[in-house]
């Protein structure tokens, strides 16, 4: 400092002409000035060096967690395949379950043991339940007026208490209960009369379990079927499907703030964005002036649309939230994108397993049928009897969680994580997939074996960090019982009504269980399977 001190004033002498000859031929008014300028910076000087010196000591000591290499503008990236939740994992078996990566420009923790993920949503789940700002997202849910991409904040809590309250309530879910019913039945119909014709030929069950999450969803959303609608069915699906699309996949300007919105305009995804969402909002609002309509039939239940518009025109305020038509499309917006992918993934991973497990399939359709008997259709309420199938479904979910690496969440202050560093604004990743395959947890965790959930009081309710395919903390999903509704009931029936057979020629161990990506991890080859309406023994033939 001293140092320092003495090369100022040396500096300060020689611009006041501190040689005797400039010095007697200055102005008083020009040294006046002269000192005006240099005064300043010479108290300022010692500050800012100490300040310097303090950022330095700072940066020293500033313990962050240990990650790969990074390139000087991509960072990470490069070493990132199409399978998010794969690369991050194997680089996690190098660097650790809590690991720093760069893409791009945004700092990003990857979390990949329970004992982590229980520090980032339980013990800091306060410190870091914002979602950082994406391009996909903040368009396709009209400026984060949604609950899933909204950042955290009074807006938030609100818009998400309001669904909580008048949408995913048990009683709502079940008053749902007669549409999941119908729909599932049609599915059985169709399903029945296509093995009686085409004997023995494979069914793509992939499309059938994706219409029948979308045709449960158009109905407790909409209140009518897609038939009623007068909407073209499968330009809604496939527009749904493309609006995941795009939030899965990269979008430049979210890892390179200023000019990555030049390469999303150059690659077209800019624009493929902007349709989906005008699509969308075409359809939402369509359906939105239908339910406005005098003349419309009263229905006997209400559907999401109409308790939404009911909150608004009641102008009931729920904090801070008054609702208008954008946070009602916004929240429709929620619904499809997170509830149609999400459960019909499920069932196709569900039926892929028990496909290529003929010991679990043929044990879960013993249960079924032992306790439905002759009865002839599966009731709801039957459900709750099914112990075995309840395990089936979870293990399918611990193998092939939908949303391996949960919603991105971002951090909101400094705080330490296995006594590491993290900071404000840095994405957070959660991957789910990887803890679900922890060999220190899961004996065996490549087998599917739903008795492994047997005698264990393990579930998916968030409260379970070694299992989370819902999340947990703050942000867990508020849909869980809407989920797991729609999937029991159509695996239970599907198990009850038909015998499952690979196509001609197949065997077990040549199922494909490629994945691939979009918002969801989904089966990429579509699942084929032969269905045999099941037959039941005679009298005779029991005893
Ligand atoms: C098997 C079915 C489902 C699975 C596996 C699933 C999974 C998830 C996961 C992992 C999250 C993120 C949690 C986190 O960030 O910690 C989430 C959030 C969410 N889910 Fe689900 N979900 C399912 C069904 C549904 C359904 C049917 C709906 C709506 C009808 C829904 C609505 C939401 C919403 C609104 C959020 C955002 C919550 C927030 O950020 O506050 N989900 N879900």
């Amino acid at each position: 400092m001293g140092k320092f001190l003495k090369r100022c004033m040396t500096i300060c002498i020689n611009n006041f002409g501190g040689s005797s000859v400039t010095y007697k031929n200055k102005s008083p008014m020009a040294i006046y000035t002269q000192l005006l300028i240099w005064l300043p910076l010479l108290l300022l000087l010692p500050l800012f060096l100490l300040m310097k010196k303090k950022i330095e000591i700072n940066r020293q000591n500033r313990h962050l967690p240990p990650g790969p290499p990074k390139l000087p503008i991509t960072g990470n990236l490069h070493q990132l395949g199409p399978l998010l939740h794969n690369s991050l994992w194997q680089l996690s078996k190098r660097y650790g379950p809590v690991m720093l990566l760069r893409l791009g420009a945004a700092p990003t923790l990857v979390v990949s043991s329970a004992e982590a993920a229980k520090e980032v949503l339980k013990t800091h789940d306060l410190d870091c339940c914002s979602r950082p700002p994406l391009k996909g997202t903040g368009r396709l849910s009209y400026n984060y007026l949604d609950i899933a991409f909204a950042p955290y904040g009074d807006y938030w809590r609100d818009i998400r208490k309001l669904c909580v309250l008048e949408l995913f309530t048990t009683k709502r879910v079940q008053s749902f209960q007669v549409i999941r019913e119908e729909e599932v039945a049609l599915l059985i119909d169709s399903i029945a009369r296509f093995s009686s014709h085409a004997k023995l030929s494979p069914i793509d069950l992939s499309e059938k379990l994706f219409s029948l999450a979308a045709s449960v969803t158009f109905k407790v959303a909409f209140g009518k079927s897609f038939e009623g609608s007068g909407l073209d069915n499968d330009r809604f699906q496939e527009v749904v499907h493309e609006a995941q699309g795009k939030l899965g996949s990269f979008a430049a300007s979210d890892f390179f703030p200023r000019v990555g919105w030049i390469i999303d305009r150059l690659t077209g995804l800019h624009g493929r964005i902007e349709r989906s969402f005008h699509e969308l909002d075409a359809f939402f609002q369509e359906v939105i002036d239908d339910h406005l309509n005098p003349q419309r039939m009263k229905q006997e239940k209400e559907d999401i649309i109409d308790v939404l518009l009911r909150v608004e025109k009641d102008q009931i305020v729920f904090g801070s939230v008054r609702l208008t038509n954008d946070h009602i499309k916004a929240t429709l917006m929620d619904i499809f994108l997170a509830g149609v992918d999400t459960a019909a993934i499920t069932m196709i991973w569900a039926m892929t397993e028990l496909a290529r497990n003929p010991r679990v399939m043929k044990k879960a359709q013993d249960e079924i049928r032992t306790c439905i008997g002759k009865k002839g259709k599966i009731a709801e309420g039957d459900i709750a009897q099914l112990q075995y199938l309840k395990m089936v479904v979870k293990e399918t979910l611990r193998l092939h969680p939908p949303a391996t690496l949960l919603l991105p969440r971002e951090t909101m202050t400094h705080f330490k994580i296995n006594g590491y560093d993290i900071y404000p604004k840095t994405r957070v990743q959660v991957n789910v997939w990887a803890i679900g395959r922890d060999p220190t947890i899961w004996e065996k965790p490549e087998e599917f074996f739903p008795e492994r959930f047997m005698d264990c009081s393990i579930d998916f309710k968030g409260q379970h960090f070694e299992f989370l395919p819902f999340g947990s903390g703050r942000r867990v999903c508020p849909a869980i019982n809407m989920g797991t509704s729609t999937v029991e009931l159509a695996l239970a029936s599907l198990l009850y009504h038909f015998d499952w057979k690979l196509p001609d020629g197949m065997k077990e161990e040549d199922t494909n269980m490629e994945e691939a990506a979009s918002l969801a991890i989904y089966k990429k080859v579509a699942l084929k399977l032969v269905p045999i309406n099941h037959q039941w023994p005679s009298k005779c033939d029991m005893s």
